[in-house]
């Protein structure tokens, strides 16, 4: 399947696979094939984004080993959108929370200590998010979940 990309006035046809993208428009393509670990479409949800490439690393960080997820690119290009979602598409914040806190309810033997911090990094200054957002609130919603 073709996806069209329109920036600056200009159209862009880009035929996408499952780690690389290329241009459809052979003049205009020069040959280049861009790989990545993984290429999401349009269509794609959060929630397929998480399960491809998110899910298995809480997996092995529940398992000892250190993880990191973020989002980085340029303005407008879905980085809240990812981590952050809404009601319809809920994002990574809350598909980890969800799976990490089902984790420790399902660990009866052992007791676990989270500590979280939520911070953005925008135009080079860093922003403590979680007092000041829901998400940051359904964290908190949680521990209390948990605790009890
Ligand atoms: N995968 C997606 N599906 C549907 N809408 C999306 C998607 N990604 C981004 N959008 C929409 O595109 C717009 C810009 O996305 P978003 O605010 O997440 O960008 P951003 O990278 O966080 O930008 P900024 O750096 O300016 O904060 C929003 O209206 C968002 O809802």
């Amino acid at each position: 399947m073709i996806h069209r990309e329109v920036a600056d006035g200009l159209e862009r046809l880009w035929n996408v696979r499952v780690n690389c993208i290329w241009e459809a428009d052979e003049s205009s393509r020069h040959g280049e094939v861009y790989i990545f670990d993984h290429v999401f479409k349009q269509e794609c949800t959060n929630s397929d984004v998480y399960g491809s490439v998110v899910k298995p690393l809480v997996d092995s960080f529940m398992e000892g080993f250190n993880a990191t997820i973020f989002a980085y690119g340029q303005t407008s290009s879905g980085k809240t959108h990812t981590i952050l979602g809404n009601k319809t598409d809920p994002g990574l914040f809350q598909l980890v929370s969800n799976q990490l806190f089902q984790h420790v309810a399902d660990q009866v033997d052992k007791r676990y200590l989270i500590r979280c911090s939520y911070i953005e990094i925008y135009n080079e200054k860093i922003n403590d998010l979680l007092d000041k957002s829901n998400q940051g609130l359904t964290i908190r919603r949680y521990q209390r979940k948990c605790a009890a």
